[in-house]
């Protein structure tokens, strides 16, 4: 099968870096979507030939009142241990990031049962709870106004610092227990999708669980509904959570400083689609690093019109999905800026006789 280029340029750096790809010594598309990924990250970054990328990871967590429903496999507890556990270089995100070489900061937003981290440890952590875990969604508002927009700045400021500090690619993750609920709910809200398939197993629930996760869901949409969420930023403070709220200002604001982003799983590709509302030009920095197991994941992504790079059935979040394909990333444009063109090499292009 060959694979037909869907790469189409915005830039002057995008259109000299398709005539590169061109003029490299392999027959054309025969490096399939690693060719599109070159041309395209040439492109966002205004370069024809960029340097390796200086990628940064924020993981932002939060917990949420609805798993006190039983909508999770774990308890609220884990939120504040697994971010102990970031911080202590122990998570996969931890061993994913230094093996790749991505920068790595840790961002409570709203974590209920915070855990003490000893000073000195690895990854840095910033503290900046709005609130102790979003409230309810089943029975009330998650987020007020101000809450939300509050979470939303964190994620933006940390976006900002982040670009400021010359990272040329953005990553962002989260952790919270029972966020795939409010995932759901926001997907349903923002696409018309029904609840049956945006609500997946999460962290491994059982089927009774899940047909009680999927009635959550239902139900928390038909309050929403009824206390009057119609545009995009009620429905985030309705149904979502601290921590999508901050992933979504951080993904605006990356966009806003023209710094590509990867995105991970099913919970932060929600959260860039709530950007994507807000603002869509935010659509046009996002690549889809791969489809998570978590069954509305691929259907967050079709409403962006993005193929995900990967499909290997993970379903961790905390940016480990994206951590996976950053190596793809980086071997597309080595592979652009290193090879010889067949004027270089002295090999005979197509058609030459
Ligand atoms: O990224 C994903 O696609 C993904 C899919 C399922 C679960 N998760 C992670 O698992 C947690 C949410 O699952 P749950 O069952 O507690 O709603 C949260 O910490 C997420 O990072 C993540
Ligand atoms: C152990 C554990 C690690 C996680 N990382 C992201 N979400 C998670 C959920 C659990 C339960």
């Amino acid at each position: 099968m060959t694979t037909r280029s869907a790469f189409v340029p915005h830039t002057s750096a995008g259109q000299a870096a398709q005539r590169r790809q061109q003029q490299l010594t392999k027959p054309p598309g025969s490096l399939g979507r690693l060719e599109d990924l070159a041309m395209w990250l040439a492109d966002r970054l205004g370069r024809a030939t960029p340097p390796r990328l200086k990628p940064a990871i924020a993981v932002f967590a939060a917990d949420h009142g609805v798993a006190l429903e039983g909508v999770s496999a774990y308890p609220m507890a884990v939120t504040g241990q697994m971010v102990a556990n970031f911080v202590a270089g122990g998570a996969a995100i931890s061993v994913l990031a230094a093996e790749h070489g991505a920068s790595l900061r840790v961002i409570d937003v709203g974590v209920a049962y915070p855990v003490p981290v000893p000073p000195g440890h690895g990854a840095d952590l910033t503290v900046r709870p709005v609130r102790a875990g979003s409230r309810n969604l089943l029975r009330e508002a998650a987020m007020s106004a101000e809450e939300c927009r509050a979470a939303w700045q964190a994620g933006a400021d940390v976006a900002r610092q982040l670009v400021e500090s010359g990272h040329t690619l953005l990553i962002g993750g989260e952790m919270g227990i029972g966020n795939t609920t409010p995932a759901a709910a926001l997907l349903c809200a923002l696409t018309g999708l029904p609840p049956e398939q945006a609500v997946g197993r999460g962290t491994g629930i059982d089927d009774t669980r899940h047909a009680h996760k999927t009635e959550v869901v239902r139900q928390a949409l038909a309050r929403a509904r009824a206390a009057g969420a119609a545009v995009s930023c009620d429905w985030l403070a309705e149904v979502g959570g601290l921590e999508i709220a901050a992933l979504a200002g951080f993904y605006e604001t990356a966009a806003q400083c023209r710094v590509p982003v990867l995105l991970d799983g099913f919970i932060s590709t929600v959260a860039a689609l709530a950007a994507v509302h807000h603002h869509p030009d935010t659509a046009h920095w996002l690549l889809a690093s791969h489809v998570s197991a978590e069954s509305g994941h691929r259907h967050a992504l079709a409403a962006m019109e993005l193929a995900p790079l990967l499909d290997l059935g993970m379903r961790l979040g905390e940016a480990s999905g994206a951590a996976t394909a950053l190596p793809l990333l980086q071997a597309a444009l080595a592979l652009h800026r290193g090879m010889a063109t067949f004027a270089e090499a002295g090999v005979a292009d197509k058609d030459a006789r």
